[in-house]
């Protein structure tokens, strides 16, 4: 079947966290409308930009876009960028049921509030590893109060002005930021305005709730709870998980969970829900919303305080979340049990010409002027880097906890080539920032494919030592997962999808900064590239009549 959408993308004064700003909506909506299918469908989605000044590409997260490589949404990668006035077709098939998203790829517009809700449903005669009476989706966000423009002028400015932490949390597109905190007039900013009334979901006593919880925060780490309400982690990016009960669910933006929770509590009252940030020391008040018991009002307060989050720099146990995460057992793919390649990728913030970046094994990432998956294909080699970037960093002398005694790097448009068809392993290893004591969560998001997570490790990786620990009897597949501090994380991959695909830190201002990579693969299996996507560059007009 073919689910047709067409969306119209603009600018709006909305107040999502009672604080009015322009927002970016998709048909009047942040977050934007839920995109359902069934696993085998064809997605059509006609975007026209609205934007007036400002170009515009919406990725779709977690689907692979196999044959279809130039829908995958990513500015200077896969696609020039839709000027304002235009209207670009996004067709891909989605062959795999589960929980995904969409959300702007051009600079750090997805701040701005374009993401909404992919959620693709099983075949017809299939029968999942659990059951539940209703399906929700809800997606975590942060929410700053500077426009995009401030921001990246900032991130790109010597001095360097950090974004800071966000103002408030949201779920589903809704939060509250405290309006007497600053000396705002009502008109800027009014908690009772219903634009930024909690939201909640509305339970049946007795049932059982699949909640689809995702993560699209800017900058932060989350940590998702449920009053009272244990919830047991089913799917992850997808794919089924050996079921695991948690009490607090950390997600780092970029992922997707399934949830399953019964409503069997108290059903005279309400619930909170909360997010807060971890890992990074808090300066946002926590992200609330409602679970609802019927028939109480939705927006009936509870009677209890919220619940306090985890303590926010306690790294073991989301070291020990992201370890449980393993395939159900009915649903295991097992990984090759070797592989062609293996790639070490330092994570380090970098000083270059003075200006504040970050790096994969010292090298910042730049987009070239024309987007990658135009230039191979046409064989426009000279159009980015040809020198192949590095595959490892100095094991042996840097030193991962401290500040870099020479922190500068280099800025490269080059890629990594991989044989088509080849097992691909990369160790992504954290380190230290420019700042000392202090390593940060980077959420790594791979397009065009699913990886198997190997492990996870503290400290330097050992290639000796470590591999002999990977899991390779029941890894899950996931699209993004977490670096934590001062830790190491590899997953394995097959490079069997012909295109241009982009591996990169989901934090915005991060990849703003140089933190990815692109790998290139098959590329002369690609099919014929529609005109539509290469209307900028050196190949502006090409495959036009
Ligand atoms: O890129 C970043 O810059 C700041 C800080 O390191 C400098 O102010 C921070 O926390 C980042 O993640």
């Amino acid at each position: 079947r073919i689910r047709h959408y067409k969306w119209e993308v603009k600018y709006e004064y909305k107040s999502p966290d009672c604080f009015k700003k322009l927002v970016i909506t998709i048909n009047g909506k942040s977050p934007g409308p839920t995109i359902l299918a069934q696993e085998g469908d064809t997605v059509i989605v006609e975007v026209t930009n609205k934007l007036l000044l400002e170009n515009l590409a919406i990725h779709w997260h977690g689907i692979r876009q196999i044959g279809t490589p130039w829908s995958d949404g990513t500015e200077g990668v896969t696609q020039c960028p839709v000027v304002p006035g235009d209207t670009l077709k996004y067709e891909f098939k989605v062959d795999r049921a589960g929980t995904y998203l969409y959300h702007a790829h051009y600079g750090m517009q997805r701040e701005s509030g374009l993401y909404g809700s992919i959620r693709v449903s099983v075949p017809d005669n299939f029968t999942e590893p659990f059951a539940y009476d209703y399906d929700r989706s809800i997606i975590l966000t942060d929410w700053y109060h500077k426009s995009t423009y401030e921001q990246a002028t900032g991130l790109s400015s010597n001095p360097f002005v950090w974004v800071g932490e966000p103002q408030s949390l949201l779920i589903q597109g809704k939060g509250r930021f405290n309006c007497s905190s600053a000396s705002l007039t009502a008109d800027t900013c009014n908690t009772s305005n219903p634009e930024c009334s909690p939201y909640a979901i509305t339970v049946i006593p007795g049932k059982i709730y699949r909640l689809r919880v995702a993560s699209l925060t800017a900058l932060s780490a989350l940590s998702f709870q449920l009053e009272g309400h244990n919830m047991t982690v089913v799917e992850a990016d997808g794919h089924y998980v050996e079921p695991f009960v948690v009490k607090n669910l950390f997600i780092y933006s970029g992922e997707t969970y399934s949830v399953l929770i019964k409503a069997d509590q108290d059903p005279s009252r309400n619930y909170w829900m909360t997010t807060n940030v971890v890992s990074r020391l808090p300066n946002t008040t926590q992200g609330l919303g409602f679970l609802n018991y019927y028939p109480n009002h939705p927006r009936r307060s509870p009677p209890t305080v919220p619940p306090t989050g985890p303590i926010w720099n306690d790294a073991a146990p989301r070291l020990a979340q992201s370890r449980a995460i393993k395939a159900h057992h009915d649903f295991i793919l097992t990984p090759p049990t070797t592989s062609d390649r293996a790639i070490v990728f330092l994570n380090t913030q970098n000083r270059i010409n003075g200006y504040v970046r970050w790096s994969v094994n010292n090298v910042s990432f730049t987009l070239p002027h024309t987007p990658y998956l135009i230039a191979l294909k046409n064989k426009l080699h000279h159009l980015f880097s040809q020198t192949p970037p590095p595959e490892g960093y100095d094991f042996v002398n840097y030193d991962i906890y401290n500040v870099s005694k020479n922190p500068n790097a280099t800025t490269s448009n080059a890629i990594y080539r991989l044989g088509f068809n080849t097992t691909v392993d990369i160790i992504l290893q954290n380190a230290n920032t420019l700042n000392v004591n202090n390593s940060e969560t980077h959420p790594w998001h791979l397009h065009g494919h699913d990886f198997w997570v190997l492990g996870y490790g503290d400290g330097k990786f050992d290639v000796n030592k470590d591999p002999k620990n990977y899991n390779l009897v029941n890894p899950i597949m996931k699209n993004t997962v977490p670096l934590h501090p001062y830790g190491w994380t590899a997953i394995r991959f097959k490079a069997d999808n012909p295109g241009a695909w982009l591996f990169h830190c989901h934090i915005e201002a991060h990849f703003y900064l140089g933190m990815g990579v692109v790998f290139e693969e098959g590329i002369d299996k690609v099919g014929e590239l529609p005109s539509s996507i290469m209307g900028c560059g050196e190949t502006k007009g090409f495959g036009k009549p």
